[in-house]
């Protein structure tokens, strides 16, 4: 999946430092600190609950962190609002997809673009979201609460495009999707990145999937990261390989493997 690139630059685009979220008393994410480079793929790992979904939210501003900060570009955008988060250069594509069934597909990406003024820009965006997903120029007139999962996913993705951003924060993009059409949206995941230079930080369930597509890998647990590594180093890990991928060091598919300590080696 992962084509030959020049090296990535070390260079930061996002920042989060000892940042902790909760849920009233319910501590979802617990110091967090992470980076993604500019132009990289990142991915944080994790199962149910383990806060995932909780970063992304409050990178995004939906939910402000009581500790620690977040960095965006060299600015501070710690509990800012989301819409000036947006106006950064920073789109997130939520878990669930979440278009407005109500307009049309075409509809939905132009409020995508809502920020810009660009008019010859938005056009030339829409023909390129159309050219990653074509089935989308085909249901362009249709209202988007007809549209399929894997093809509001398409939809979902492409909206966040349209807002031409720096960084795309993409939410579990596998829930729901057949393993074909999850490798197809992950394919194209990776060419928006290699073509348009996007930054892509990535929470997923599927570790196989993300960890082929990413450079970069975090995995949380509880709402700690408890490792971080280049992804090639993610995947010969044995608790990576016995936790998340299912094998044994034999290669043999785990039936206990989530019953089994973990030790983080
Ligand atoms: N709205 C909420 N109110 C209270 N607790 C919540 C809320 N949303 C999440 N939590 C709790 O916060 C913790 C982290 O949840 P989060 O959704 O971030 O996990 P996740 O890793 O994204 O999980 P999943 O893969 O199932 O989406 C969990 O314990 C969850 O029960």
């Amino acid at each position: 999946m992962s084509a030959v690139r020049p090296p990535l630059s070390d260079q930061p685009v996002l920042k989060l430092l000892n940042v902790e979220s909760s849920y009233g008393p319910i501590k979802a994410i617990r110091g967090v600190s992470l980076q993604v480079r500019r132009g990289e793929i990142a991915t944080v790992l994790g199962s149910n609950g383990a806060g995932k979904t909780t970063i992304l939210k409050t990178i995004s501003g939906i939910i402000d962190p009581r500790k620690g900060s977040i960095e965006f570009k060299g600015g501070n955008i710690t509990a800012q609002d989301p819409a000036y988060i947006v106006q950064q250069g920073l789109s997130h594509v939520p878990e669930g997809r979440e278009v407005f069934p109500l307009l049309s597909v075409r509809d939905n990406l132009l409020m995508g673009a809502y920020t810009r003024k660009d008019r010859d820009g938005v056009a030339k965006d829409i023909e390129a979201v159309f050219g990653y997903f074509p089935i989308l120029r085909e249901r362009a007139l249709q209202d988007a609460g007809l549209l399929s999962g894997g093809q509001q996913q398409m939809l979902s993705i492409s909206r966040a495009l349209m807002a031409s951003p720096d960084l795309i924060l993409l939410d579990e993009p596998s829930l729901g999707l057949s393993p074909k059409l999850t490798k197809e949206i992950f394919e194209i995941v990776v060419r928006i990145n290699r073509e348009r230079g996007t930054t892509i930080l990535l929470v997923e369930q599927n570790a196989n999937m993300a960890l082929n597509a990413s450079d970069y890998g975090y995995v949380l647990e509880n709402g700690r990261i408890v490792m971080e590594d280049t992804c090639a180093r993610l995947r010969e890990k044995e608790d990576i390989k016995e936790f998340y991928l299912g094998m044994k060091e034999d290669g043999v598919r785990s039936e206990r493997r989530w019953k089994k300590k973990k030790t983080w080696r």
